[in-house]
C-alpha cells in the first residue's frame, strides 16, 4: 500500500525491535514531548514562575481543548482538556440528567467498566433507573433522558453508528454522551454537523498524550448557557480571580473546569498534538482498516483463536482476538517484544496506530503469535 504516513513513524521515540501494538492503551511519545518538557520546566517554569500562568497556562485547557476540536468536528470554543475522562463523564451525566423529568439513563451494554459505574452512581444522585442494552437494541424512548455510548468498544473493538444512534436518541428527545477514548485519532468525527450533545474521551491512547494525560469534554456552544455541572470549582467560575463567595459559572466552555489544571501533562499533550500537523484523518483511517484487515487475515486460521472484531468498517483500529490461554499468549508475546494486551477473561488485543505502526510490525506480530501456537 501506498503509505502517506510513512514519514510520521520518525517523529515518535520508538525502538525498532519492539512491535508496540498498545497504543489504544497508551500512545507512543512524539519526540517533541522531551524537548518541549524541559523547555517548559527550565524556562517557563524555571525563570518566569508565577507568572506563567498570566503567559498562556491559565487559558491552556481552552487552547489545547480547541486542537482536538479540529480532530472531532467541533468549532473553537467547545472542548476543554481537564481532569479524567471519568470525572467529565460524571460531570456530563449529571448535566444531561439531573433535572429531567424523565425516568432513565440507558447505557450501552459491554461499556467501559467506568462508565457503567459513574452512569450508576448519576442514577443514584438524580433518582434515574439505569437501563443497560446492546446497541443494536437500545430501545430509547420518551422514558430515555439521556444515553450513554461507547463510540469504539474497548473490548471487541466494534464502532457504533454516531450519525443513527445520535439521531434515533434525538427522535425520542433524548440526549446522547460519547465516549470517545478509542475512536478519537482514529476516524473522521463530526460532533458539530451530528448535533451531539456531549462527549468525553481521553488523550493517552492515540492522540499520545503521555501517562495520565487530561481528558477532555466537548460541550457545544448552543447547550453551554444551561450546562450546569455539579463540580462548581473555581476554574469554571466567570471570574475566578475575584474570589467572589458564590459560584457564577463562566458563560462558555471554562465552565466545565473544576480545579488547577495540570500543566506539565496538558503541555506535554499540546506537544504531542503537533504530529498531527498536516495530518489527514481520512489517511489515518485508511492505513488503520488497512494495518488491521492485514493483521486479521494473517491471524485469522490460527489454532485456536476466534477473531471478535468486525471484519466490515465498523471497527476502530484494534484486533481482538479470543483464546483461552488469552493472558499467557499475551505474556509470551511480550517477552518476544510484542506488545499488545490482555481482556480478561479470554481476549488477547492488538492497537494499530497508523502514525508509527507498520506492515512489517502487523506480519512480525502475526508471525510471532503463529509460532507461539
Ligand atoms: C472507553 C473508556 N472510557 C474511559 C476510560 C477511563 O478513563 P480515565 O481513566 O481517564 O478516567 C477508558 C480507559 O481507561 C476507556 O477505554
Ligand atoms: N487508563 C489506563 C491506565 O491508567 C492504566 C492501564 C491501562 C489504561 C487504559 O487506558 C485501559 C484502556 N482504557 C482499555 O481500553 O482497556
Amino acid at each position: 500500500m501506498n503509505d502517506p504516513l510513512a514519514h510520521v513513524r520518525a517523529l515518535f521515540d520508538l525502538d525498532d525491535d519492539v512491535v508496540y501494538l498498545d497504543g489504544n492503551s497508551l500512545g507512543a511519545p512524539p519526540r517533541a514531548v522531551a524537548e518541549r518538557m524541559a523547555h517548559v520546566v527550565r524556562h517557563q517554569w524555571g525563570r518566569r514562575l508565577i507568572r506563567g500562568w498570566s503567559e498562556g497556562w491559565w487559558e491552556a485547557p481552552q487552547r489545547v481543548g480547541d486542537r482536538i476540536g479540529r480532530l472531532v468536528g467541533a468549532a473553537p470554543g467547545q472542548v476543554v482538556v481537564a481532569d479524567s475522562t471519568s470525572v467529565n463523564l460524571f460531570k456530563a451525566l449529571m448535566a444531561a440528567a439531573r433535572g429531567s423529568d424523565r425516568a432513565e439513563i440507558v447505557v450501552d451494554a459491554g461499556t467501559f467498566p467506568t462508565d457503567g459505574y459513574l452512569a450508576r452512581s448519576v442514577a443514584e444522585l438524580t433518582g434515574l433507573a439505569l437501563r443497560s442494552a446492546p446497541p443494536d437494541r437500545l430501545e430509547l424512548t420518551e422514558r430515555t433522558a439521556v444515553v450513554l455510548l461507547n463510540h469504539v468498544d474497548y473490548r471487541t473493538g466494534r464502532l457504533l453508528d454516531m450519525a443513527a444512534l445520535t439521531e434515533r436518541a434525538h427522535a425520542v428527545g433524548a440526549k446522547v454522551v460519547w465516549d470517545l477514548c478509542h475512536s478519537v485519532g482514529v476516524l473522521p468525527i463530526e460532533l458539530d454537523a451530528l448535533g451531539v450533545d456531549l462527549a468525553v474521551g481521553c488523550t493517552y491512547k492515540f492522540l499520545n498524550g503521555g501517562p495520565g494525560s487530561p481528558a477532555f469534554l466537548y460541550v457545544p456552544t448552543a447547550a453551554q448557557p444551561s450546562f450546569e455541572q455539579p463540580l462548581t470549582g473555581w476554574n469554571g467560575h466567570r471570574e475566578p480571580f475575584a474570589m467572589a463567595e458564590d459560584y457564577r459559572p463562566d458563560p462558555g466552555v471554562a465552565r466545565a473546569r473544576v480545579g488547577t489544571p495540570d500543566i506539565l501533562s496538558l503541555l506535554a499533550l499540546d506537544a504531542a498534538l503537533d504530529v498531527w500537523d498536516g495530518v489527514a484523518l481520512a489517511d489515518v483511517r485508511a492505513k488503520g482498516l488497512a494495518l488491521t484487515a492485514h493483521f486479521m487475515a494473517l491471524v485469522e486460521d490460527l489454532s485456536g483463536i476466534e477473531v471478535i472484531t468486525p471484519r466490515d468498517e465498523w471497527r476502530g483500529h484494534q484486533v481482538s482476538l479470543r483464546h483461552p490461554e488469552a493472558r499467557r499468549l499475551t505474556g509470551e508475546l511480550a517477552d518476544r517484544q510484542v506488545i499488545g494486551d490482555h481482556r480478561p477473561p479470554d481476549v488477547l488485543r492488538f492497537g494499530f496506530a497508523p502514525l508509527y505502526n507498520t506492515f512489517d510490525e502487523t506480519e512480525r506480530a502475526a508471525t510471532t503469535l503463529a509460532k507461539l501456537l
